[in-house]
């Protein structure tokens, strides 16, 4: 067995991936079907004769298990290249039915803003555009901060920023850093039940978004329990590959919805582009497993995780501090953010010491930040040492618990070299 000079772990030791939150491996029959559309599918869908047909039967097909995933019906999904495109795709859309309500009724839109609620725990796929477009004074812009005894935001808060301007409330339905469930359902109630008195008022109708990325795959996600108007699907988060789809609820007659870009007339004109075949089949397959397996993979996860936090409290004991973990809240099965209290004990300094585990301070898309903690943690409440301190660990389908043990002892060596430095 040879031994890493740098660091004298054996080169065979096998690292233990806790960090799901940030992607998934692909499941092996959804490489297959990727496979099999590749190989076989090959043809455009636009194309009227066979390979044209097939390739788009296997869309048809990949869009039904989409919908069926989510409750959905077969026209509500739009195929996307991934929940960055379909996020920005509801802002942009929402602006449009903005302008078209008040242009309908031949208002001076010149003078007026679209209005956007949004939390502070945002994904930056969705916080970064309407930061974008605020700047360019393009829109009013609200973040609804969290509360600091749940780590969600509530509904009343969401409702006590609503304006006659307002026109699109998005919310996650999960964070991807603490795991947190967001009340998406009743924020949607609620708007709900101002429609009749807005359009008495000549108000734009509000349209609600929830970024469901963190959730598919982990909880129930059902559009119809929800009566979101759009909905995010990110495949690589639930064993997927790296494309999205957008629902939306009965695109243009019931939802506005407007492509950001223009071409051939794909996917009825709201997001053209010759069809990428290969990976909605895969997209198909992954929301098909979920279809089948949810409740399975939910009990596992969360047994995993469970596990993960009573070995750490047998280990550290009252040297941890669990982030996000609330009696008024619950949070997805398989996330767990965890603070190592003690002086130079930051979490980018424990993930550059121990040998095994891979998992990460917070989100993905943030790891190159090192020098500040993890905003999403300072939103809900954790001291800024505290969350200087944190690691997200994230376990997947097929974590175990021996898994979970290499990782526990991982840390305490880590933490204790740490400690003595
Ligand atoms: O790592 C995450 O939380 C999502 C990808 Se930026």
């Amino acid at each position: 067995m040879d031994v890493n000079e740098e660091n004298g772990v054996a080169e065979s030791s096998p690292k233990i991936y806790l960090d799901y939150n940030a992607t998934t491996p692909l499941e092996p029959s959804v490489l297959t079907a990727i496979h099999d559309a590749l190989r076989d599918a090959w043809g455009n869908p636009s194309s009227s004769y066979a390979a044209g047909k097939k390739a788009g039967h296997v869309i048809k097909e990949a869009r039904l298990s989409v919908a069926n995933m989510i409750g959905a019906l077969e026209g509500d999904i739009i195929f996307t290249s991934g929940g960055t495109e379909a996020n920005n795709m509801v802002i942009l859309s929402a602006l449009e039915h903005f302008y078209e309500f008040h242009r309908e009724r031949e208002n001076h839109i010149s003078d007026m803003k679209p209005h956007v609620i949004t939390s502070n725990l945002e994904h930056d796929s969705i916080q970064l555009p309407l930061l974008h477009l605020a700047e360019q004074g393009k829109i009013e812009l609200t973040f609804v901060p969290a509360s600091q005894d749940s780590g969600a935001v509530t509904t009343e808060a969401i409702l006590n920023k609503v304006r006659p301007s307002t026109c699109l409330v998005t919310v996650m339905m999960a964070n991807n850093e603490t795991g947190v469930i967001q009340p998406i359902e009743n924020i949607c109630k609620a708007i709900r039940g101002l429609m009749k008195s807005r359009l008495s008022q000549e108000m734009p109708r509000i349209l609600v978004h929830t970024d469901a990325a963190q959730a598919i795959g982990k909880i129930k996600v059902d559009v119809n329990d929800l009566e979101v108007d759009y909905l995010t699907v990110v495949g690589h988060k639930f064993y997927g590959p790296r494309i999205g789809a957008l629902y939306v609820r009965n695109p243009t007659r019931h939802t506005p919805i407007h492509p950001m870009f223009f071409g051939g007339g794909q996917e009825r004109n709201f997001r053209p582009g010759t069809e990428n075949t290969g990976m909605i089949a895969g997209l198909g397959q992954a929301s098909q497993l979920v279809v089948e397996n949810l409740d399975q993979y939910h009990k596992n996860m969360k047994l995993i995780r469970d596990y993960l936090e009573v070995r750490l409290k047998e280990i550290f004991q009252d040297k941890i501090q669990v982030n996000g973990k609330f009696e008024t809240s619950e949070r997805i099965p398989n996330t767990c953010n965890v603070s190592f209290i003690g002086i130079g004990l930051e979490g980018r300094k424990i993930l550059a010491t121990v040998q095994r585990l891979q998992a990460s301070v917070g989100a993905a898309c943030h790891s190159d930040v090192v020098s500040r903690p993890s905003p999403i943690l300072i939103a809900i409440g954790v001291p800024h040492d505290i969350a200087m301190n944190a690691l997200r660990l994230s376990v997947g389908r097929d974590t175990t618990k021996e898994d979970i043990d290499v990782v526990v002892e991982d840390l305490k060596v880590a933490i204790e070299g740490l400690r003595h430095k």
